[in-house]
């Protein structure tokens, strides 16, 4: 584990442009805390920045936009239970305790798991947590960022604050990975829960274009990406790196809530990294020719282009902002086996276990002899007799 503050935490730029896992914006939850009396739990994952506004008291105290417990009296600590929404591997946290200055954590831990189903957050047992960041110092009125890199994929995790105190933000940046078993023939090959990934972009001055790939529809212009206004001959483009090889046949370009700054037009490349170089703009197949775009539209292009692509780049002329971009498709073989492997390797064991003996009805012997072959993505991907047993 490396623990650093603000500019340290920006040089690392793989670390700095993974998705927050737990944010609200992609479905992260609170579904639980042993106190909350200060201030709601819920605002521990609010993707917004914290605010606050001095001498403002409601009928607990001095309001704060963050999780805050009373002044504990007893041995014990304070947690609050997140459910990821988007289950990952986990490469950064941000315990981010803007303007907690009197009242924030002397030392924060953090514990994960992986979870089958939906169970109580309440009722999780004490032995089922793995530690990712053992009780360590934090900073008032600071993002504590600490880059961590536990092995395994998970959908929960658990701030403890040691003893009590008041956290602003939890910030849980990491690897989206798919659960294969709710793909179907033809998903969205961009989306970010799928592990699509922005691998590019020309600009993005106002919003990030890893919100193109966002579960849901865009509340508001800014939940999309925007590009500064160009003053040159030049275009603004996006590059895509998509969940697993296969071809896309239809596409989605929304540019809701984009009014005044709709792209005029709009074009859609492909590319496969396997046999040819993506830095090479000779590699780039037309998917979708330069088209004319309407502002405030869900548009909706079938793509006459049938060939197996790694990645998408979508251009648009001359500058703008769009709120998403969806790439429907069929994953080829050798990219679901891939996709599915990339699943299956992270499971925790236990979880592993129960999987395959719910799912796949295999005896002790059959999954522990399953288990002791990972990893599969390294090699051919996840194994066919693997793949039918689990309905992939
Ligand atoms: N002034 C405070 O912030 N006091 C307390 N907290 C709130 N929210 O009022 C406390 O004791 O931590």
């Amino acid at each position: 584990m490396t623990q650093h503050q603000d500019s340290a935490a920006a040089d690392d730029s793989y670390r700095s442009a993974l998705p927050d896992l737990a944010s609200r914006a992609f479905g992260g939850s609170v579904g639980h805390a042993n106190d909350e009396l200060f201030a709601e739990r819920e605002n521990l994952v609010k993707p917004e920045e914290p605010v606050f506004q001095p001498y403002s008291f409601g009928h607990k105290g001095q309001i704060y936009d963050g999780w805050e417990t009373r002044r504990r009296r007893e041995p014990g600590f304070d947690h609050a239970v997140v459910r990821l929404g988007l289950p990952g591997l986990i490469r950064r946290l941000v315990v981010d305790t803007s303007f907690f200055k009197g009242n924030y954590p002397p030392k924060v831990s953090v514990q994960a798991r992986a979870a089958e189903d939906h169970p109580d957050p309440a009722g999780f047992d004490e032995a089922g947590w793995e530690e990712i960041l053992p009780p360590t110092p934090v900073e008032g009125h600071t993002r504590n960022v600490f880059d961590v890199d536990p092995e395994h994929r998970y959908t929960h995790v658990r701030l403890c604050m040691h003893p009590d105190g008041g956290v602003a933000r939890l910030r849980v940046h990491g690897e989206p990975v798919a659960d294969p078993r709710w793909t179907s023939d033809r998903f969205d090959l961009a989306a970010l829960e799928n592990g699509g990934t922005v691998t590019g972009c020309s600009n993005m001055f106002f919003s990030s274009p890893a919100n193109l790939l966002a579960p849901g529809l865009a509340r508001v212009m800014g939940e999309g990406w925007e590009t500064s206004r160009r003053r040159d001959d030049g275009n603004d483009w996006v590059a895509v790196r998509l969940a697993a090889v296969g071809t896309v046949d239809r596409a989605e370009l929304d540019t809701s809530h984009f009014k005044g700054n709709s792209p005029g037009w709009a074009a859609l490349s492909g590319c496969d990294a396997r046999v040819s170089d993506p830095d090479d703009p000779g590699s780039w197949t037309e998917l979708l020719p330069r088209t004319r775009l309407q502002p405030d539209t869900r548009h909706r292009f079938r793509l006459p282009v049938r060939s197996e692509v790694t990645h998408v780049r979508l251009d648009v002329f001359p500058d703008g902002g769009m709120a998403r971009l969806r790439l429907y498709g069929r994953a080829a073989e050798s990219g679901m086996r891939e996709l599915a492997a990339r699943w299956f390797d992270r499971l925790p064991p236990e979880h592993a276990r129960a999987v395959l003996t719910a799912e796949g009805g295999l005896d002790g012997t059959a999954v522990e002899e399953l288990l002791a072959r990972r990893p599969f993505a390294a090699g051919e991907g996840l194994p066919r007799e693997l793949w039918e047993l689990l309905e992939v």
